[in-house]
């Protein structure tokens, strides 16, 4: 993305807070004023005590305190409304982010590490919020405090300012050298960074697998790794910026002691006083400064548009809908879904689903079997939508769901999914989630329903219990419970049930099942089922084996037939 497009975009969301930032144009136009008021305040007070002028000091008091109140005043405004503009740029591009990275397809979150997305809304969102306040504002009140001191130094001693008029072009020069250094930098450190940050989600994530298997030491090895390359390119970034800040340094310093030597020769020369001489170190620094600055600013600046590059090429993404949906609401009146003759691939070279036809009818029970690996998920993840077959169509009611908005096509189903994946929150948030606006009563009878309202009634907190991060504070099976009145109190016509693997114990499963079987009932489920005992109900029963359909038709049909359904239901008989 072109740097100019990028910052002008950054401007957009500046241009929001026009009425803030012409606050701080008058902060930063009386704060210029200040730094050149204070240099001729320097000037007179100097005269005055070199020529013994002492009837010059109530007026020279006077204005010191002038000074003082406008400074400190001035100082107050500023800061908090760069701070208060910043934060809010920060808060719009962030919520802009999420917005965005809720409508992405779920092919997005498939490509994009966690790692990096996060820093999309971390460490770049503030970078940002840098470059709009302060580097922005320093970036124009810099050279319009050069400009203004140039002015001034010319009539304090016109040749004593062109002799030091060359520093200008020296540091600005310096800036755009460095500028670019530190732009790949900052880049090559925000992919540490996200490389980094993944790493650490996935090791706080498991504590459970690396305390059992003894992962410690591998995990800490690997993290060593990434970390270490965060510090490389940080030290390297280091190097820039104090080669940049040295030399800026030394500039500023020659350019004192040039003003010192010639401005000092001036005075013995009596073409220009003490006072004068003062002043004129002063406004030099404001010459010198605001350039000197600059290299490191534009450093900063770089930093941002990096940022607000990576920030826009999500915002700039192809989204699956527009905008963020009202929550979604069950669609009665299913009759029918079609699959016709589907092929789909991660990759699209590499089809995991080849050519499956399925037709599932209002009212019946659907199930999916096959071994691991076979598809099952994936074809899920199909007909809500979630991915795009790569052949063949897909029909609800007899409309191809290519020409349905996403939201309608999901409204016809409740996704019991085999983590059950809950939100930090309380439980009646999370039951809550299955219906806008759910009542009171609702709640309670799903939970009910779902055989989840005795172990509810028994904690503590009752409705109100945080479940913890991702539902950590429950157990599987009360989890799954709390799920499965979500899904209850969603009450859509067709149930997509993808049964957990993992094992409960007996009262546990009991409980489940009864709950499960509340939830099927009037309803037309499509489950993958990982206990085929659960499934000789089921009115149709697809075998899945490498992406194909292999084999269909009920559990005795099946049995009889002896193919692949009959060993896993031997082999595997779970
Ligand atoms: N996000 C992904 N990217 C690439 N390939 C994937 C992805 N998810 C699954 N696959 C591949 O697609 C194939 C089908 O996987 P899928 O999860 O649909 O199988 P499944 O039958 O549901 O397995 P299980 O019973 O173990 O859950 C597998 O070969 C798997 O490696």
């Amino acid at each position: 993305m072109e740097t100019k497009s990028t910052f002008r975009r950054l401007l957009g969301y500046a241009y929001r807070y026009k009425l803030t930032y012409l606050i701080l144009g008058i902060t930063m136009i009386v704060g210029v004023s200040l730094d050149l008021v204070i240099a001729w305040y320097l000037n007179q007070i100097t005269n005055a005590a070199v020529g013994a002028n002492s009837s010059a000091w109530p007026f020279l008091i006077g204005a010191g305190a002038v000074i003082l109140v406008f400074t400190v005043i001035n100082g107050y405004v500023d800061i908090y409304f760069k701070t208060r503009v910043s934060s809010k740029i920060r808060n719009d591009i962030r919520l802009g982010t999420l917005e965005k990275l809720l409508c992405l397809p779920a092919e997005y979150y498939r490509k994009n590490h966690s790692g990096e997305l996060l820093s999309r809304l971390t460490s770049d969102n503030q970078a940002i919020g840098q470059a709009c306040s302060e580097t922005l504002i320093t970036l124009i009140r810099n050279p319009l405090l050069a400009l203004l001191s140039f002015i001034y130094l010319l009539t304090l001693n016109w040749k004593l300012a062109l002799i030091c008029i060359f520093i200008g072009p020296v540091t600005m020069l310096i800036g755009g050298l460095f500028g670019k250094m530190l732009r790949r930098n900052s880049n090559e450190l925000q992919n540490a960074i996200a490389e980094m940050t993944s790493r650490i989600q996935e090791i706080i994530g498991s504590s459970f697998v690396f305390k059992s298997f003894g992962l410690e030491g591998k995990l800490l090895q690997i993290f060593r790794g990434k970390s270490n390359e965060v510090s490389r390119v940080e030290i390297h970034g280091g190097k820039i910026v104090a080669s940049v800040t040295g030399a800026a340094t030394g500039i500023g310093i020659l350019a004192f002691i040039v003003t010192f030597i010639t401005g000092g020769y001036f005075v013995a020369r009596g073409d220009m006083a003490v006072g004068g001489l003062i002043a004129f170190i002063q406004l030099m620094n404001h010459l010198t400064w605001p350039f000197t600055g600059l290299a490191s600013l534009w450093g900063d600046l770089q930093q941002a548009i990096g940022a607000a590059d990576r920030i826009f090429k999500v915002l700039d993404e192809k989204a699956e809908y527009h905008s963020i949906p009202e929550s979604l609401e069950s669609k009665p009146g299913f009759q029918s879904m079609e699959l016709r003759q589907i092929t789909f691939g991660y990759d699209r070279d590499r089809p995991v689903l080849h050519e499956i036809s399925l037709t599932v009818e209002a009212g019946r029970t659907i199930a999916i079997v096959g071994p691991s690996g076979g598809g099952k998920s994936t074809l899920f993840g199909l007909l809500l939508g979630l991915s795009r077959p790569q052949q063949g169509e897909i029909f609800m009611n007899g409309r191809e769901v290519r020409d349905m908005e996403l939201h309608e096509l999901r409204n016809y189903f409740s996704v019991v999914p085999q983590e059950n994946c809950l939100y930090s929150g309380t439980i009646r948030d999370n039951i809550a989630d299955g219906k806008r606006g759910a009542t009171e009563e609702e709640i309670i009878r799903a939970a009910a329903d779902a055989n989840a309202i005795e172990f509810i009634r028994q904690l503590p907190e009752g409705l109100e219990t945080e479940v913890g991060e991702g539902g950590s504070n429950l157990s599987v099976g009360q989890r799954q419970r709390i799920a499965i009145a979500r899904a209850l109190l969603r009450n859509a016509p067709v149930l997509l049930l993808d049964e957990a693997t993992s094992s409960l114990d007996n009262e546990s499963e009991r409980l489940v099942q009864e709950a499960l079987s509340r939830l099927k009932s009037e309803r037309t489920v499509i489950v993958i089922a990982h206990r085929l005992s659960t499934i000789r109900q089921a009115d149709q029963i697809f075998v899945m084996d490498q992406g194909r359909v292999i084999d269909q038709g009920t559990h005795e049909e099946l049995m009889a037939s002896g193919g692949l359904y009959e060993k896993l239901h031997h082999g595997l008989a779970v």
